[in-house]
């Protein structure tokens, strides 16, 4: 992790708080007041706390994905922290810039990508939108040449260039709005579920691009994202939110054991069988010729794939990690409370955090 540097005399010169942070939340809330219909004339008002004083830390060059269910306040804390909301409570900072108050400023140094809409121009060709964000951010000529060339190559963009952005596929589309979102440099970018919906290939292009853009440009990423392979493969470091509150903060495989996860293997077998009986796993469930074992997530799955493959007639397997929901089920289960994870996350960061929460 990168140290940030000292602050200017208005102590925002952008490079993050005293201690290195380049983004901090102290006690963050987001209360929206919501009307509901309940009669002919008849209104309810009712709040509903989207992010419930939520604090942490991320330093410079940091990878660190921000999980949790659906509505549990994921895309409001994207949208505090790019200033398009503003808090109800607490103090947040982006490179030492408070977002809701000086949001043109932080423009330049942040880049975001919302998975599910495209900040391109929908019936321009992908070219021409990035040549209208090269006015719009006032980026000089050199570093958006060079930007845009580094982009279209390692996104593989060449052939896409002069398509209208509405006939491009979702991956395309994608890889497009990345790159987008790179061509002012950003020194931190937010990506909300930036693999929705893509194949395994498109996938798998971008998590290699983004890990890359980390290591070689020390890009700091934040990443919300319902798809625990991208954690596993881009992220030391996992959040979880529910419910607006911080739950865990720490490695992945923290988490699993946090939660006493586990993970499933899927066996096909040649034929009908009755429930396999293999040393450190147990079925729970059977199929035809297909059985579901579990096994403890924080275990590889190669001895057990092993002694299965020894004593059946294996034509078949894969390994299904717990989903996003199920974890943060069993963390609950567990007994976790959410000061367990706000205490523990004063740590710094990629390595100090992790912890089990029961
Ligand atoms: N503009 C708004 N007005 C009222 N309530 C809102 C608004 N935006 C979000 N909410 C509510 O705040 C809570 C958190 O929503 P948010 O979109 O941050 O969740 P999320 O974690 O990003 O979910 P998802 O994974 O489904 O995108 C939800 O209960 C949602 O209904």
């Amino acid at each position: 992790m990168v140290a940030g540097g000292a602050d200017g005399p208005d102590g925002t010169d952008g490079t993050g708080g005293a201690d290195g942070a380049f983004i901090e939340l102290d006690r963050v809330e987001k209360v929206f007041d919501v009307r509901k219909k309940t009669g002919f004339l008849k209104r309810e008002r009712r709040q509903v706390r989207a992010v419930d004083a939520i604090s942490f830390t991320v330093a410079r060059g940091e990878m660190v994905g921000y999980i949790g269910p659906n509505g549990a306040g994921k895309s409001t804390t994207i949208k505090m922290l790019t200033g398009i909301l503003t808090p109800s409570g607490g103090r947040l900072r982006v490179a030492g810039i408070d977002p809701a108050r000086e949001r043109t400023r932080l423009a330049q140094r942040i880049g975001v990508v919302f998975g599910q809409r495209t900040t391109l121009w929908w019936d321009l060709p992908l070219i021409d939108s990035y040549r209208l964000m090269h006015r719009m951010y006032r980026i000089p000529d050199a570093r958006y040449r060079e930007n845009l060339d580094r982009c279209v190559e390692l996104l593989e963009l060449a052939d896409l260039l002069d398509v209208p952005v509405r006939q491009l596929s979702l991956g395309q589309r994608m890889r497009g709005d990345i790159a987008a979102a790179l061509l002012h440099d950003p020194e931190v970018l937010y990506l909300d579920e930036p693999t929705i919906g893509l194949d395994v290939i498109s996938k798998s292009r971008v998590r290699s691009f983004l890990r890359d853009l980390n290591a070689e440009q020390g890009t700091t990423v934040l990443l919300t994202t319902h798809d625990l392979q991208d954690i596993e493969q881009l992220c030391s470091r996992v959040m979880v939110i529910d419910h607006g509150r911080l739950m865990y903060d720490g490695s992945l495989p923290g988490l699993h054991e946090a939660a006493q996860g586990e993970r499933t293997l899927v066996v096909d077998l040649e034929r009908e069988l009755p429930p396999l009986e293999v040393p450190g796993a147990r079925v729970v469930r059977v199929e035809g010729p297909r059985q579901w074992l579990s096994f403890p997530a924080g275990e590889s799955a190669a001895p057990l794939v092993a002694r299965v493959a020894e004593r059946y007639p294996l034509v078949d397997l894969s390994v299904r990690e717990p989903d996003i929901e199920a974890v943060i089920a069993e963390m609950y289960a567990a007994g976790a409370t959410p000061a367990d994870a706000v205490g523990a996350a004063d740590g710094d960061g990629a390595d100090g955090v992790e912890r089990a929460l029961s």
